[in-house]
């Protein structure tokens, strides 16, 4: 499905030391402002435990994850809207994703350089979130003149767009807030889509915490208010430690964790977060050669499920033979379901649920 969340935040918070734990790229992350300059992408295997159980029950030859990619992205400044630090270039580098995760440094070092000499989750968050506003402030300001033009001649949909930018989005825009936060309507967020706006993309928040701080830190408190107020998540991590965690083998790793008393990663939270972020969900294939996870939004059918394999097994969909997770797991597979009556035919009106097991019948 090609989803993409983007890694955004001020210079030297830990962008890229976050992207190389994630993807194990090995990028540039230096302690100095503008480190990253061109946009790095990664691809990203989404974790998820329940594949490992059904493998369990199938033995497969082989499996494989679904997939998510990330994108480190150039420090952003105050100003950098109208052309400050690396400036427009890294907004186009945003407009291209379709999530954004958001570093924010929680950390104290004083050997970390800050770009404003000062640790302050807040005021750092209000820069990037003023900048990413006042980018579509202008992207609405032009549209709105163009509107305006088009509108006089009675054309009905710009008609609806002048109504849409003067009522809602510039006033939001002109508070600096982000339109993602305003109740909108379906004709109007069809018409909010064709703008590309920043502001529209699912955020979460990534506390970046030192190794200490994942208790009583009151930097890490203030992210999670602010993240409370506008309905966004927050994952928090220690960047500097997710990249060490992620050079271990994994023994060494299971070891690792296990002193720390994590249970995994927080990287996979992140990954899931983002996952969750976009409502997406997984269902799986499993045969003995693969056991397969798939990507598909909350809400898709069975074809369109069938889809996200091959565009053929949509088109000629005839239907989708269903397990659900919980008694493919019962009933250990496939032919124990099917003893319990457990598995289910199911037509195109189908809406697939989170860990179905599914296998599609169609024509070619
Ligand atoms: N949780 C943390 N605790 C302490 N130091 C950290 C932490 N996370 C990152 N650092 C350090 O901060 C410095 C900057 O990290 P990094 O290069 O990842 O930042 P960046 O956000 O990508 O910066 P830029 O915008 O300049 O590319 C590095 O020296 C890194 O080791
Ligand atoms: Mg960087």
């Amino acid at each position: 499905m090609g989803i993409k969340c983007g890694i955004v935040g001020l210079p030297n918070v830990g962008k890229s030391t976050l992207f190389n734990a994630l993807t194990k790229a090995g990028i540039d992350a230096e302690n100095f402002p503008f480190c990253t300059i061109e946009p790095n992408a990664g691809t990203v295997p989404v974790p998820d435990l329940r594949q490992r159980k059904i493998s369990e029950i199938v033995k497969p030859q082989r499996e494989l994850a679904t997939t998510m990619e990330f994108v480190d992205i150039a420090g952003l400044v105050a100003g950098a809207s109208k052309g400050e630090g690396l400036g427009n270039q890294f907004l186009a580098n945003i407009r291209e994703t379709d999530a954004i995760a958001h570093v924010v440094r929680c950390f104290n070092d004083d050997n970390v350089i800050h770009v404003a000499n000062r640790v302050d989750p807040k005021a750092d968050i209000e820069i990037i979130n003023t900048e990413l506003a006042l980018a579509d402030l202008e992207s609405c300001e032009k549209q709105l003149q163009k509107v305006t033009r088009t509108a006089k001649g009675g054309d009905k949909e710009a008609i609806a767009m002048k109504a849409l930018l003067e009522n809602k989005l510039l006033p939001q825009l002109n508070e600096a807030l982000p339109i993602r936060s305003l109740k909108l309507d379906e004709n109007e967020l069809a018409l909010v889509k064709t703008l590309h706006l920043l502001t529209v993309k699912p955020t979460m928040y990534i506390a970046n915490v030192d190794e200490q701080g994942f208790d009583d830190n009151p930097l890490l408190d203030t992210v999670r208010s602010i993240a409370e107020a506008e309905g966004a998540a927050v994952v928090a991590i220690c960047s500097k430690l997710e990249s060490e965690i992620a050079e271990l083998d994994d023994d060494e790793r299971l070891e690792f964790l296990n002193d720390l008393g994590m249970e995994e990663p927080g990287l996979d939270r992140v990954i899931r977060a983002g996952y969750e972020l976009l409502n997406l969900q997984t269902y799986f294939t499993a045969g003995v050669k693969e056991v397969r996870a798939w990507t598909v939004k909350v809400g898709a059918t069975a074809p369109e499920a069938a889809g996200v394999i091959h565009t053929d097994f949509q088109k000629g969909f005839i239907r989708a033979e269903v397990i659900s997770y919980e008694d493919f797991i019962t009933y250990n597979g496939e032919q124990g379901a099917k003893d319990a009556g457990r598995w289910r035919l199911e037509g195109k009106d189908y809406v697939v649920q989170d860990g179905d097991i599914i296998h599609f019948r169609f024509n070619v």
